[in-house]
Parts: C-alpha cells; sequence; structure tokens
C-alpha cells in the first residue's frame, strides 16, 4: 500500500470514529452524566461482588492509627507500608516460583516472573515520592506512638532478600514472636536462592560452574566466587550463541539494580526525615542503612563487567 493510500484510509478511519462518537454523545450522555447500561447487574444480595471477592472490609479495616489524637499524617504512613507488603507478597510469590521453574529447566517462565518483579520494583521505588511528602516536623509528631516497631522487622523484605541469597540467620530472632514469619525464613534460608538455582541450571545446561559453588552452604549468603568470572565471561562475550544464558544474567542485574534503587530512596527518604537519629529498631538508622548499600546478590554478574573487552 502506497503512503498516500494509507493516510486516506486513515482518514477514512478516523472521521468514522468521531461520526461513531458524536452519535454516542449525543444518544448517551446528556448534563454531563452517562446513562448506565440496562443489564448492569446491581443485586448483589446472592452474587459475589467486587468487594466481596477483594476482602475489601477486611482490608479497608486494617488502616489503624495509634496516635492520640489521631494524628492526619499517620494514615499515609501506614498506607504506604501496607502497599509496599501488597507488593512484596507477590514479589515473593513471583521469585519463589522463579526459583522452582529454574530447578525445572523452564527458564521461559522463570524469566517472566522476575519480569513481572522488575515492573513491581520500579512502582516501589516510585512510591517514595508520596512518602516523602511527610515533613520531619509531621513524622515527629506521630513518631513517638510507634514504639520499637520498624521496617527491619518486616518478614517479607528479608524473605525477598534471602531468596535473592543475601542469607542471614541472625535476622531470624527478630521473628521468634511471629511463629508463622520465622517457619517462612526458617524455610528460605534454608532454600536454594533464586541465584543458586540459576548456576545449577547452567550446570546442567553445560556450562563449567564449579562444584564448590554447587555445593556451597546455602543458609549462608552468597559470597564473591571468582571461579565464576571466567564463566560469565565466556557467556557474554558469546551471547548470541548463549543467548537464553546473558538474557538472565541480564535479568538478575537488573533486578540487584532495582533493588539497590529501593534502598537507596529509603535511605534518602530516612536521612530527610530523622537525619541521624537512632531507629526505633534501635540501630544507628542512615548509617546502618548504608552499609546495606553495599551488599549485592550477583555479585560475579557485577565483577564480569571489568573483564568484557580485555
Ligand atoms: C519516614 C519513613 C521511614 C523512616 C524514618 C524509616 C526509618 C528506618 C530506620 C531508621 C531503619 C533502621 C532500623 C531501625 O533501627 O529502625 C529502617 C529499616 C527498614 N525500613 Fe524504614 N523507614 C521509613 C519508611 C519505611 C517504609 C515505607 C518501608 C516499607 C516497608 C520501610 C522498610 C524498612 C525496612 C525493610 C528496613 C530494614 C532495612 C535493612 O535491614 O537494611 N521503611 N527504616
Ligand atoms: N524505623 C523508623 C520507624 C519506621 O519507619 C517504621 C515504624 C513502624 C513500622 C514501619 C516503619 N518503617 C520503616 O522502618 C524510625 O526510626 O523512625
Amino acid at each position: 500500500m502506497s503512503t498516500r493510500r494509507i493516510s486516506s484510509w486513515l482518514a477514512a478511519d478516523c472521521s468514522l470514529h468521531q461520526a461513531d462518537n458524536n452519535e454516542r454523545l449525543d444518544v448517551s450522555v446528556e448534563k454531563n452524566t452517562r446513562k448506565l447500561d440496562k443489564g448492569i447487574v446491581r443485586d448483589f444480595s446472592s452474587r459475589m461482588s467486587y468487594a466481596s471477592y477483594l476482602q475489601l472490609p477486611t482490608l479497608l479495616s486494617a488502616q489503624q492509627p495509634v496516635s492520640q489524637p489521631e494524628h492526619h499524617d499517620e494514615l499515609l504512613f501506614i498506607i504506604q507500608h501496607q502497599t509496599t507488603e501488597l507488593w512484596l507478597k507477590l514479589v515473593l510469590h513471583e521469585l519463589r516460583s522463579a526459583a522452582v521453574w529454574l530447578r525445572e529447566d523452564d527458564l521461559g517462565s522463570a524469566l517472566k516472573g522476575i519480569a513481572r518483579v522488575k515492573h513491581i520494583q520500579k512502582t516501589l521505588t516510585e512510591q517514595w515520592s508520596v512518602l516523602a511528602t511527610l515533613t520531619p516536623t509531621e513524622y515527629s509528631q506521630f513518631r513517638g506512638f510507634l514504639g520499637n516497631s520498624s521496617g527491619f522487622q518486616s518478614a517479607q523484605y528479608r524473605a525477598v532478600e534471602f531468596v535473592l541469597g543475601n542469607k542471614n540467620r541472625k535476622m531470624l530472632p527478630v521473628f521468634e514472636s511471629d511463629p508463622q514469619a520465622h517457619a517462612m525464613l526458617e524455610e528460605l534460608l534454608a532454600a536454594p536462592s533464586i541465584y543458586d538455582e540459576f548456576l545449577a541450571y547452567l550446570s546442567r545446561q553445560g556450562f563449567n560452574v564449579p562444584v564448590s559453588v554447587l555445593d556451597r552452604d546455602v543458609t549462608r549468603a552468597h559470597e564473591f566466587a571468582p571461579e565464576l568470572v571466567p564463566l560469565f565471561k565466556h557467556i557474554y562475550e558469546n551471547a548470541a550463541d548463549n543467548w537464553a544464558a546473558y538474557e538472565a544474567c541480564e535479568e538478575l542485574v537488573d533486578l540487584e539494580d532495582n533493588f539497590q534503587l529501593w534502598r537507596f530512596r529509603h535511605l534518602r527518604t530516612v536521612q530527610r526525615t530523622i537525619g541521624m537519629k537512632t531507629g526505633t529498631g534501635g540501630s544507628s538508622g542512615v548509617t546502618f542503612l548504608q552499609k546495606a548499600l553495599e551488599l549485592t546478590f550477583f555479585p560475579e554478574l557485577f565483577a564480569v563487567r571489568t573483564e568484557i573487552g580485555q
């Protein structure tokens, strides 16, 4: 089809839509009020509704400010945390499934899950701008009511760190008063991380993964294994021949990057809100959080960058 024919076809199509729209406007919207279609279901006395399916009475009754008198901004604080926890629930669901798919050599499904997680991470990182509207003065007016509660006690956050390979048994005692959370973290501590599963997958695909890495104690944090760097160098320098492995490596790099961006935005929000005060959870605060920026899930995938082209 020539360019002229395409544009005249497009013009005809647009004017058709225009006519259609005008007609609909004339017929169905009067006084800027939309007429409701006859078929719209209104009786939910014996049907599942939006609210019942989503358990909204439960969800929307879970915002209970503790400040007295109630501080206007505590609702923001609660909802920022609750939405984070909801998204973390999905992140955990996807990452745990991705680890299983890797174990089953189903890389495609694992990558699809990781792609979804990356979008959630972006949403979570963006969301910090909402909390940044909370001024230090406003926060100081209800901070005292939070007692020793702290994000440090987020079981789902810790679980995500564990699934990604940043295991730390010393985190567990914090959850002793919550048997369900404690059991979940114990289970994840003992299970191979997504990186362990990926390296085992690579080994099954014929890549030369050292036995010391495959047999590592998975209850500990993954530590930099220099022997892995030549393997990744090979994959990166022959990406076209190892596309699936190469793509998976880059997806993991994105995951770690996104995780660190969330940590950084948290740190900056903390800094602008409480400065150098100690945390309600008992840590030094900003100084403690800064140290997390030195942690890494997939050190060899970053180390390989130094080697590329050499
Ligand atoms: C004004 C808002 C916030 C302040 C001032 C703040 C402050 C802090 C501080 C000082 C810590 C260190 C632990 C402690 O001693 O308490 C911490 C840890 C943590 N916070 Fe927040 N936080 C804020 C918002 C949030 C939000 C919205 C989340 C989302 C769930 C969150 C999640 C976490 C997590 C997961 C940790 C543990 C981090 C780690 O172990 O590296 N925080 N926070
Ligand atoms: N650790 C914070 C308090 C805080 O932010 C917080 C308190 C209760 C539940 C979640 C929280 N979020 C992150 O730490 C502080 O020291 O002000």
